[in-house]
């Protein structure tokens, strides 16, 4: 622990204004030279927005609170260095890029959070009201916020915390609109805090508002980061399991890591996907367009061979349940080109039991895994065997990135064994508990 010096007083010296732990002692190296940390901002009487990933809400209800709870220390950080705070996050995806309309919902709201934020911190969040034009969102911040900013810097009320950044209509425009409510944001405060590891997409409120207020990485971005990093540049051989449902989203990253690692395990939709493109069949929920595009991931697997095929799959008849009669075990040996499959929601567990698989996950040094393998919350079978093989190599460091896996992976009774035996994110345990992908990619 030592004293808090910002880099600039005017004097040549830094100025004092708080403590903070450094990296060393809670063993982590320090990030990068030039990325600008939210220990080196000046936060005395400051009012400091925040945009952090609280994208933890569906249907008004949070389904996991591990996203909102590890922003609570950038909270406590800035609020204790005498900054005034005033929060923002996005919830889900309500604007369609196909017709270009914005549907502004209560169920993604940003209501429950704020909720489970004053029941936790025992401190008043006020939720300005903007007016919403149908199909395009907000259009701006009413000046009326003025008066709540008013009340945060005379301390009436502990925080301000903006609608869902994703009703404005500026977030994902690329033009004027972009620019207003970039604007618009930076005039609310002095300084921008960004501890939104997970909302890897350059919008308004993650990106753009950075041009106009002096901006710094929050602490558990720097946490997240520290945790890519080991992903990055891992200890081999390196075996990533790469699952879920986000095709579209995925392919850039997949390709990214595909470069690095020694071994690949697809699951969900994408492994899906690929087996289309591999074998020329048809399956149920699978986008042409999205065959198209892991055919390449196919011709350089023929060489590279890095891929390690999960053979027994669950074939069912619908997406509502596991229903008895209604899904079976198929073989990718049995696969003939044009043959038509009903939905595939789950790798069966004897996957796992391939000479393969086990001899890849046990030897493995760095094991990162994304999202799970079936359909949740029916088909938790594979991801559950995935989970005992991983499990049984005691050595390996393990990342989970995802924000949908990890709130899969703590609902299922597995992980609960596993916590039961071994603390949660013991020593080679690491979360990285937002979307690791952006960072995947651009290293690229
Ligand atoms: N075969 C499958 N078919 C349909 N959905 C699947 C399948 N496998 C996994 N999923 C779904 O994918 C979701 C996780 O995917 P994704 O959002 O990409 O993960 P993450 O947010 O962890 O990166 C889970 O909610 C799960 O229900
Ligand atoms: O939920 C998120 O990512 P994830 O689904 O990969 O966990 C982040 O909040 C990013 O959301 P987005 O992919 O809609 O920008």
């Amino acid at each position: 622990m030592g004293p808090y010096l910002t880099p600039n007083d005017g004097n040549g010296n830094g100025m004092r204004v708080g403590y903070t732990v450094d990296d060393s002692e809670h063993g982590k190296e320090p990030l990068v030279a030039t990325l600008p940390l939210l220990q080196h901002a000046d936060l005395e009487d400051k009012v400091v927005l925040l945009r952090v990933d609280h994208n933890v809400v569906k249907k008004g209800k949070i389904l996991d609170q591990y996203r909102i709870d590890v922003t609570l220390a950038t909270m406590y950080n800035i609020i204790e260095r005498g900054g005034r705070l005033i929060i923002m996050t996005h919830v889900g995806r309500p604007y369609d890029k196909k017709t270009k309309t914005l549907t502004v919902k209560q169920d993604d709201a940003v209501d429950a959070v704020v909720g489970y934020l004053q029941r936790k911190l025992r401190i008043k969040f006020a939720v300005p009201k903007f007016h919403v034009f149908e199909k395009e969102g907000i259009h701006d911040i009413d000046t009326s916020i003025n008066w709540l900013i008013h009340d945060l810097r005379a301390r009436k009320i502990g925080g301000i915390y903006l609608p869902n950044t994703r009703w404005f209509a500026g977030e994902e425009d690329q033009g004027e609109k972009m620019e207003r409510l970039a604007v618009q944001l930076s005039g609310l405060a002095d300084v921008y805090v960004n501890d939104a590891f997970g909302s890897w997409q350059p919008h308004t409120s993650t990106y753009h508002v950075t041009k106009y207020l002096p901006s710094f990485a929050g602490l558990c971005m720097q946490d997240e980061l520290s945790n890519v990093r080991a992903v990055l540049e891992p200890k081999r051989p390196f075996v990533a399991i790469v699952a879920g449902a986000k095709y579209d989203t995925k392919i850039g990253p997949l390709t990214a890591i595909y470069k690095r690692v020694d071994h690949l395990i697809l699951g969900g939709l994408i492994y899906n996907t690929f087996l289309c493109a591999k074998y020329g069949v048809k399956i149920k929920g699978v986008q042409d367009s999205d065959i198209a595009l892991a055919k390449d991931l196919v011709e350089q697997d023929k060489t590279e061979k890095k891929i390690l095929e999960l053979p027994y799959l669950v074939e069912s008849d619908t997406l509502e349940g596991r229903i008895e009669g209604k899904f079976r075990t198929i073989h990718t040996k049995d696969f003939k080109p044009g043959q038509e499959f009903q939905f595939i929601t789950d790798v069966d567990p004897a996957s796992f039991d391939t000479p393969e698989l086990h001899e890849g996950l046990d030897s493995a040094k760095t094991i990162f895994v994304n999202a799970v393998m079936g359909l949740m919350p029916y088909f938790w079978h594979g991801t559950s065997k995935m989970d005992e093989t991983i499990d049984r190599n005691r050595t390996a460091q393990k990342f989970f990135g995802g924000g949908d896996t990890l709130q899969e992976f703590k609902r299922s009774v597995f992980l609960v064994l596993i916590f039961s035996t071994l603390p949660p994110f013991a020593s080679n345990w690491y979360c990285i508990s937002l979307c690791t992908w952006a960072l995947v990619v651009d290293s690229r």
